[in-house]
């Protein structure tokens, strides 16, 4: 899941891309990228994070009013730090373009690109499956005279011609700044509006908080198959396809997303505070009886104190977060996801000593944090130990942006309720149930969800090659030890009958 941003307006815009980026670092920590133009593209990438990769002598080249940036995570191709984007064309114009999100029928787009317009991209980043899909339909218009019905009809044939998640940002040299979404608009993706002296400067980014860092107003979704062309003269073009099916990612909801972004309408804390709630009925139904309910740092906060205040149960914070850690589950190694699971979080022995524990996290996905959690609460002295997912369990893989491609390391896959408790050595597991995460995500604001994770059901129709396709694109990017770890990984989890 990456995060992305664009700037136009008239000042320059480079700063503006480090803050936002900034506020999207836990969107992707692989590798930042940022391009700005004036009379020619000023790039600068690289693997790491936003202030490894930006400093204040690199941000002072990125000259111009226009730019784009992202954050990577990984989803397609190696972590090579050739692969971080942005990625440009010169022709026609000049493009250079950003993503989030992930093509799914890759070798398709690729094979098409060679036969019809004989483009080679350069690396195994499906945006440039994107870039120069959009590039050769571009350039086939009146390149003299091209009008913005002539950006949105390539727009339209893009969409027809590469499937899966993908919320793009693009700088047209000279033209403008283009911003369109999937038909199903799978990815987050906003336009906001800062007022100047000298006029307006819009941004699009991946969520909304970036508008508050930087005093910008929100504007609108660039929601499913829509496309947003701000032109020359900063006027403002949309692209709205009607009546079109919608499938946003409700995990952006769940975890991915900050918590003070409002997507879709919805502000991303209040609703995991509701799934928290929901929660209530299932552990009552279970009849446990916590002392204090705490939460798994970060993600799990909201959901943890909307589950205390329902049951009416003392919520406190059990496990205090190195601050320096950063996410554990978009580390691109098993290896890597333990070691900052193992530095990330510590027990404060004193409040769970002797204690019946609810510990609440969003999701159980490899299961690498649960097992570390429930066993050093264990250490700590807890009594008991309640793992309490706020999300249904992950049984299927995804394959629109979050690399869990493999259904061999998600451990709901592969194990039952039960199994997953013994795993993880905890008392009693519970998951949210999915109708009742579907219920919440209800059409009421006229957006359905996408729950492929946990359903199977994959929103853009039968996805059967493509999995096929994405499982050994990913197999080939793991490393040695990473293969090696997944073999065993599941005969590992298979757990023997243990007593508490
Ligand atoms: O079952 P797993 O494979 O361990 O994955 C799930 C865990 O990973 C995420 O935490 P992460 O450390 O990425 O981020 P956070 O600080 O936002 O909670 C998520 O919040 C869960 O804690
Ligand atoms: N998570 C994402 O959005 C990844 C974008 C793209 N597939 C990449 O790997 O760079
Ligand atoms: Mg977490």
């Amino acid at each position: 899941m990456c995060g992305i941003v664009g700037f136009y307006g008239p000042e320059p815009v480079a700063a503006d891309i480090v803050v936002g980026l900034t506020a999207l670092q836990h969107r992707g920590q692989d590798a930042a990228g940022i391009v700005t133009f004036d009379d020619t593209f000023h790039l600068c990438k690289g693997n790491g994070l936003v202030n490894d990769v930006f400093k204040p002598k690199h941000v002072k080249k990125l000259k111009g009013n226009i730019g784009i940036g992202h954050v990577r995570y990984t989803t397609q191709g190696s972590n090579d730090s050739e692969l971080a984007q942005p990625f440009t064309t010169s022709y026609p114009f000049g493009l250079s373009m950003v993503h989030n999100g992930n093509v799914i029928n890759f070798r398709e787009v690729a094979q098409r690109l060679h036969d019809k317009y004989h483009v080679l991209p350069k690396t195994s980043n499906d945006l440039e499956l994107i870039m120069y899909t959009f590039a050769s339909e571009l350039r086939i218009k009146d390149l003299d005279h091209l009008s913005v019905i002539d950006i949105f009809d390539a727009v339209e044939t893009t969409q027809e011609l590469v499937k899966g998640a993908y919320a793009t940002i693009t700088v047209i040299a000279g033209h403008g700044l283009l911003a369109f979404n999937d038909p199903l608009g799978i990815r987050p993706l906003v336009l906001g509006c800062r007022q100047t002296p000298d006029g307006p400067v819009y941004a699009f980014a991946s969520e909304s908080t970036c508008f508050d860092y930087l005093g910008f107003e929100f504007v609108k979704n660039v929601g499913p198959g829509q496309a947003v062309f701000i032109d020359k003269d900063l006027k403002v073009h949309y692209k709205n396809p009607y009546n079109v099916p919608k499938a946003f990612c409700v995990f952006e909801h769940i975890y991915f997303a900050r918590e003070d972004s409002v997507i879709h309408g919805r502000l991303v804390a209040r609703e995991r505070v509701r799934l928290g709630k929901i929660l209530a009925r299932k552990v009552i139904e279970a009849g446990l009886e916590p002392d204090m309910v705490i939460d798994v740092p970060s993600s799990g906060y909201f959901a943890a104190s909307g589950l205390a205040e329902a049951i009416g149960v003392p919520y406190r914070r059990g496990l205090v977060k190195n601050n320096h850690m950063g996410r554990s589950f978009i580390v691109s190694s098993q290896a890597g996801r333990e070691d900052v699971v193992k530095k990330k979080l510590n027990p404060i022995r004193e409040f769970v000593e002797g204690k019946k524990v609810a510990v609440v996290d969003d999701s159980i996905v490899r299961g690498t944090t649960s097992r570390r959690i429930v066993r050093i609460l264990r250490e700590a002295g807890a009594l008991e130990v309640y793992f309490i997912s706020s999300a249904p369990p992950i049984i299927s893989p995804c394959i629109y942006g979050i690399d869990m491609a493999m259904s061999t390391d998600l451990i709901a896959a592969n194990y039952t309720e039960e199994e997953i408790c013994r795993y993880i050595e905890a008392d009693r597991v519970i998951y949210q149930d999915l109708n009742d995460l579907q219920d919440l995500f209800a059409e009421e604001r006229g957006h359905g969800g996408c729950f492929a994770c946990f359903s199977g059901r994959y929103p853009t129709g039968d996805v059967t090659k493509y999995l096929r396709h994405i499982q050994e694109e990913r197999e080939s990017h793991r490393s040695k030890k990473d293969r090696h770890q997944a073999a065993s990984s599941v005969s590992a989890k298979a757990p023997a009958p243990t007593e508490h």
